[in-house]
């Protein structure tokens, strides 16, 4: 199995990992009576070029929701969950997913190397997240991950309201830990968030809230398109 996940996201012109979830934070519905397969098919009609399936519990998530996404669609998968063990690596390959998420304030320094490299051995994407830049020190195999600055603070449960200087903080600090793919994740709340962030630098954008309460995600990638002052297509 290649990295199919990673190289996906790099080669996007829109580089958006589109997220499906029950729930935010605060227990609202986010699928508003839609099945999964109208959600999969609104993010294939606006270019995803993978998405994101929260299967962690807080947020109404399943491993039957991921199973469920996988035959539906061919685009790479990102395993959202809190992953721990080796085990739940194999797992979420024959779920479907091609990237798990590994979370720097949940995992010791060991635990997170270990989980990197069986990931890769298994031929899956980590997908680093963090939140401060201690966390970047000494990530193993770093070009082969996807490095993400969670914008929420996952220790509380994601019920605040995010912060973007984050992202544009740490940037310089998430690049110069060797990662070709710096993401930013979460409380994006809209195309013009999107396009600042892209704007400057990120290569690829976590986004769920947001496309599954618009109308239309096709037409929230227009938006972002028309925001963003470097076209699309154009290397950052
Ligand atoms: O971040 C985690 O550790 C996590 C673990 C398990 C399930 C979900 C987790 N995070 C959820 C998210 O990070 C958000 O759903 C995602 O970034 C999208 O955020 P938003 O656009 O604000 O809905």
């Amino acid at each position: 199995m290649t990295a199919r996940f990673l190289e996906a996201l790099l080669a996007a012109d829109r580089p958006l990992v589109m997220e499906i979830k029950r729930r935010d934070a605060h227990g609202y519905d986010l699928l508003g009576g839609r099945t999964p397969a109208a959600i999969v098919e609104s993010y294939e009609a606006a270019g995803a070029p993978c998405i994101s399936v929260v299967t962690g519990r807080w947020f109404g998530g399943t491993t039957g929701l991921l199973r469920d996404v996988a035959a539906l669609t061919d685009l790479p998968l990102l395993q959202k969950d809190f992953i721990t063990r080796k085990d739940q690596l194999s797992t979420a390959g024959e779920l479907g997913a091609s990237a798990v998420l590994l979370t720097a304030a949940l995992l010791p320094r060991s635990s997170m190397r270990t989980l990197i490299t069986a990931s890769l051995v298994l031929g899956l994407t980590p997908f680093v997240e963090v939140t401060e830049e201690s966390e970047l020190d000494g990530l193993p195999h770093a070009e082969e991950c996807v490095v993400a600055v969670n914008n929420k603070d996952i220790k509380a449960k994601e019920r605040d309201r995010g912060d973007l200087d984050r992202s544009l903080a740490l940037l310089p600090a998430v690049r110069a830990s060797g990662t070709r793919c710096p993401v930013s994740a979460s409380a994006i709340d809209g195309p013009l968030a999107a396009a600042k962030l892209l704007d400057a630098g990120y290569a690829g954008l976590l986004v769920g809230t947001s496309l599954l309460r618009t109308d239309s995600a096709a037409g929230w990638v227009d938006r972002l398109d028309r925001a963003r002052t470097r076209p699309a297509g154009r290397p950052n």
